[in-house]
Parts: structure tokens; sequence; C-alpha cells
């Protein structure tokens, strides 16, 4: 028996028509969400990211600007560029690439971003919203898990639900937003002493620890859900999940493939969270 594929790339298409249509009613009252992407340096991947970013703006009619600045930029400056966009009432979403070069404070920069423009869902104030409970801005990565599991008819409440992984950006608001759906959560890291035994108690097991094809069919449960956050570039330049697709797959009810899962879902909900604050502007 094979698991069934959570596609990613479909549900993140349907996505994108439902906010089409919110986009519309938006545009007739007089708005047009607008996000801008700022990116310090040349990072490779980060390039790849931010394209595709400014893509969907573009499918999805938003205005939308990208500001590419040298990696040699100061910390200052880079705070002066926030500033504008917090105050320019045009731009609903801003979102600055991480990582940054190493002379800039990244908390600085996430603390400087306004929480109503806070469409990454990092900034502190954010981060509190969602573990009270309140209404916020989500990251996006999390909430493109949570809309897989809906989606699939995969509803994480009573579930047990195991996150490998504790970063800010990924393990820390899945397991939170995991825990508001109703599941029992598990948070494994990286001195977990018994990985593959945890791993392996999960109805649903979200990896997101940056190894390439860590998880292996022992650490899976039969029929367990497994979402596969990884994105890791192979020698060949293929990419790769934390996740042995192939392994897994005759053990593993529903697994998402990498590319084409948790990553197109990723931008879809940038997208969301913009059309959300631009929609917020207005009330
Ligand atoms: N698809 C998408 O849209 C996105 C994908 N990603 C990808 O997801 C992955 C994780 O990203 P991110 O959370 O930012 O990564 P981080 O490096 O910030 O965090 C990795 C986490 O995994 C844990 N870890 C590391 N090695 C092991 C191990 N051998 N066993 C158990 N736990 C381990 C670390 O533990 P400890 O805390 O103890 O150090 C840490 O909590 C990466 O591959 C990244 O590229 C990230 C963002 C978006
Ligand atoms: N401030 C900030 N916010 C982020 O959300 C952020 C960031 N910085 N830095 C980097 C990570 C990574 N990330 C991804 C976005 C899209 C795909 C994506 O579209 N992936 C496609 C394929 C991409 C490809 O082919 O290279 C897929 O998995 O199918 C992946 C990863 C957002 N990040
Ligand atoms: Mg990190």
């Amino acid at each position: 028996m094979s698991a069934q594929l959570i596609e990613g790339k479909k549900i993140s298409d349907s996505i994108r028509e439902e906010i089409i249509l919110e986009v519309e009613k938006l545009k007739q009252k007089g708005v047009t969400p607008g996000l801008v992407v700022i990116l310090v340096g040349e990072d490779p991947a980060s390039q790849v990211y931010v394209r595709n970013k400014a893509k969907a703006c573009e499918q999805l009619g938003y205005y939308s600007e990208v500001v590419r600045l040298p990696a040699e930029s100061t910390e200052q400056e880079l705070l002066q560029l926030i500033e504008r966009y917090n105050g320019q009432d045009n731009v609903h979403g801003i979102l600055v690439q991480l990582p940054l070069p190493k002379h800039i404070h990244e908390k600085a920069i996430i603390d400087a971003i306004s929480v109503h423009k806070d469409v990454d869902g990092f900034h502190p104030e954010s981060v509190g919203n969602l573990m009270i409970g309140d209404d916020a801005l989500l990251p996006c990565t999390p909430s493109g898990v949570i809309e897989l599991l809906k989606r699939t008819g995969n509803d994480p409440a009573g579930k047990h639900a195991v996150v490998i992984g504790r970063s800010n950006i990924v393990g820390k608001p899945v397991s939170m937003l995991l825990l508001r759906e109703n599941a029992t959560v598990t948070i494994c890291h990286s001195r977990t002493p018994n990985l593959p035994e945890m791993a392996s108690q999960a109805d649903i097991l979200v990896v997101a620890v940056g190894v390439a094809k860590l998880v292996k069919k022992e650490w899976v449960k039969p029929g367990a859900v497994v979402i596969d956050v990884g994105m890791n570039r192979l020698p060949d330049g293929k990419l790769c999940g934390d996740v042995d697709f192939d392994d897994v797959l005759n053990v593993a009810g529903w697994v998402t493939p990498v590319p084409g899962g948790v990553g197109p879902m990723t931008i879809t909900m940038l997208m969301a969270n913009t059309l959300k604050s631009a929609q917020r502007s207005l009330s």
C-alpha cells in the first residue's frame, strides 16, 4: 500500500483562486494589496524565493516592490527603509528576506517592522498574539502546514502530533498552531535522545530540521500523516526534504513531496497575510 500524496502545489493553486475573488472585492473598495520584499545581498537561494514572491504578486494582481540592497548596506539604512514603508499606505506587507548579512542584527530589523505589516508573523507582538490565541498575522510556513492538513481531511483535533525542530520560524509556531487545533503536541529537537521512538508515536509527524533524508520508515507509524518542511540542496543541485520520501512511502498514510509540498504553501500564505492586512486597513 502506498501513501497518498499531499499535493501542496495543487492546494496552493486553489487557495490562490480564493484569494483572487477577495482581491476583486477589495479593489472595488479602492484598495489594492501591496507587498514589499527587501533583499540584502546576493544569496542565490534567496534570489529564487524573492522572484517567486514577486511572481505570485503579479498573478494575484497585487502591488509589489522588490528592493535589492547591496550586502554592505548598514543596519541604519535598512531601518530607514522599513520606517518609510511602515508609513506608506499602499504597502500592507513588509518582508525582509532572512538570513541577513552578519553585521545586521536580525532582531532589530524584525522589531522595526510595524506589527500591522508583519506578514511573516515574526514580530514579538505577532508571536505573543499567536501564543495567547488572539487575532494575528500567522507565520507562513506553519499556517501552510495547517492548511495542508485541513484540506486533505486530516483535522489535527484529538491527534498526537510530533514536531521535530524548535526554531522560531517553523518548529515552535507550528507546534503552537497544532495545539490551537486541539492536537496533543510533542516537540523534539537535537537534544531529544530517542527520536525514532518519539516520531513513531505520531499520528501527524511534522519535520523541520534541515538534515536531508533524516526520517526513515522505522520512524513512521503505519498510516501516519508526514509533513516534510525541509528544503535541502543536494550536491547535484536537486532539492530534497528531511524525510526519506521513497523509504516512508509504503508506511505513511499521507506524505508531502519536496518540492511541491510545503514550499508553495509558504508563498501562498504570505499572499493571504498581505490580503488580510489590506482588508484590515479598511476597518
Ligand atoms: N518549505 C519552506 O517554506 C521552508 C522550509 N524551511 C526548511 O526547513 C528546515 C528547518 O528550517 P529552520 O526551522 O529554519 O531550521 P533551524 O536550523 O533554525 O532549526 C532546526 C531545528 O532542528 C533541530 N535539529 C537539528 N538537527 C537535528 C537532529 N539531527 N535531530 C533532531 N533535531 C535536530 C534543531 O535543534 P536545536 O534547537 O536543539 O538546535 C532546531 O530546533 C530547513 O531545511 C529549511 O530550509 C524553512 C523555512 C521555510
Ligand atoms: N523573511 C523570510 N520569510 C520567509 O518565509 C523565508 C525567508 N525569510 N527566508 C528563506 C525561507 C525559505 N522559504 C521558502 C519559500 C518558498 C519555497 C518554495 O517555493 N519552494 C518550492 C520550490 C522552490 C525551488 O524550486 O527552489 C517547493 O518546495 O516546491 C521554499 C522556501 C521562505 N523563507
Ligand atoms: Mg534558522
